[in-house]
This record gives C-alpha cells, structure tokens and sequence, in this order.
C-alpha cells in the first residue's frame, strides 16, 4: 500500500453520495433506531473495521440507554471480492444473552457476513437480533436477510467511503464514491 496507489484508486472513482446526505440519512436512521427500541436497553454492536464511521456517527444520536460494544469479522480482506472463508477476529462476548442486539455495519452487499453475525448472536441466546448499515447494495442475488434500518440503496457497484474502504484506502472519506474503470 502506498500514497501513490491510493491517489490512483480516488482518481478512477465518482461521488454517488455528498457528505451531506450522509449525515441527514444518518439523522433520521436514528429517529427510526429511537422509535423501535428505545425501552429495550440494547446492546449495540459494531462490526469493525467498516463500522468505525458510522458507528462514530450514529451513536451520539441514539440517547437512551445502550451498551456498546464491538466484534471483528471479515471476508473481503482489503480485496474487491469476497471470499467464502469468514474470519472472525473477535466474537460476541457472553454478554449477548436474553439481550435486544443492535448489530451496525458500513454495508450489506451479499448479506453473508450479517447473516453469520445473526447465526451466531441468536445461537448464543439473544432475545432480539436487529440489523443497521449505512448502506445495502442492490444486488440480483437472493440475500439470506435484508437489513432492519438501511441509510442508502447503492447500485451494483464497488463503494468506498465513510468507513469502506478500496483496495485498503480511503475509509476516512465524508463521501460514498464508486469505483469507475481502470481502478
Ligand atoms: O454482505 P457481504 O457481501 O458479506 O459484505 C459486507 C461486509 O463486507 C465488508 O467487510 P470486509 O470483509 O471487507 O471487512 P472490513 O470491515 O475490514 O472492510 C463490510 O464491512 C461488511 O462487513
Ligand atoms: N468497501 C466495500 N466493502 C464491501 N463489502 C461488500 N461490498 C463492498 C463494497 O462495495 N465496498
């Protein structure tokens, strides 16, 4: 990885989502988080690395008691494809028994990795298993589950931004960008 590759990556991509939009989507992802589960104390987990934004986000806006915490698992390991073999770097802890779980991830593309979040959270005796991602890609393939609160739809398309990242850069972008030819 290096300065040049990343300048490279950001030059063969285009804006899809302003800054701005990020943060009203996020607003009103909240209210609707609020609504649904404000009385249930949950705990809310986010799913690093993806999630760091968004969680960052997100969370000053839900006012009402939670606990937070967080879990690692990957499957796209800096690549633009993933891979069937899910690593998981840090599980749920015990704690997620007979609990309402709030699960926060940058992106549901293939559903694959909320899906074995969900597995393994309901397997370990959660009450309630919930689902929020700032983003669901639009996909022709069957999802094993769709997300319970989703800030945008975004196309077929590789993204980055607000936490994503391309080729292992650009996490830090206000912005959603797609990537675009020759990247
Ligand atoms: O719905 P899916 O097709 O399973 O893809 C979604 C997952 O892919 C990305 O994680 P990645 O494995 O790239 O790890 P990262 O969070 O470190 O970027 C993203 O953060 C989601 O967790
Ligand atoms: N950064 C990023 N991660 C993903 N994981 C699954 N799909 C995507 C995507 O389009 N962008």
């Amino acid at each position: 990885m290096n300065r040049e590759e990343a300048l490279h990556v950001f030059r063969h991509s285009e804006e899809i989502v302003s800054a701005a939009e990020v943060n009203a989507s996020i607003g009103r992802m909240a209210q609707a988080i609020r609504t649904e589960m404000s009385e249930d104390f949950p705990l809310v987990l986010s799913v690093m690395g993806g999630a760091a934004v968004f969680t960052g986000m997100l969370l000053p806006h839900l006012d009402f008691p939670l606990e937070f915490d967080y879990i690692h698992l990957t499957r796209y390991r800096n690549t633009t494809k993933g891979g069937s073999e899910m690593q998981w770097r840090v599980a749920p802890a015990e704690s997620v028994k007979d609990r309402v779980v709030l699960v926060l991830d940058d992106i549901l593309d293939e559903g694959e990795t909320m899906a074995a979040i969900r597995d393994r959270i309901l397997a370990m005796g959660a009450k309630r298993f919930l689902s929020a991602v700032l983003c669901e890609k639009l996909i022709q393939k069957d999802k094993p589950l769709r997300p319970d609160f989703c800030g945008f739809q975004v196309p077929d398309r590789y993204v980055f931004g607000c936490g994503m990242d391309a080729k292992g850069y650009w996490r830090n972008l206000p912005t959603i960008r797609a990537l675009t030819d020759g990247a």
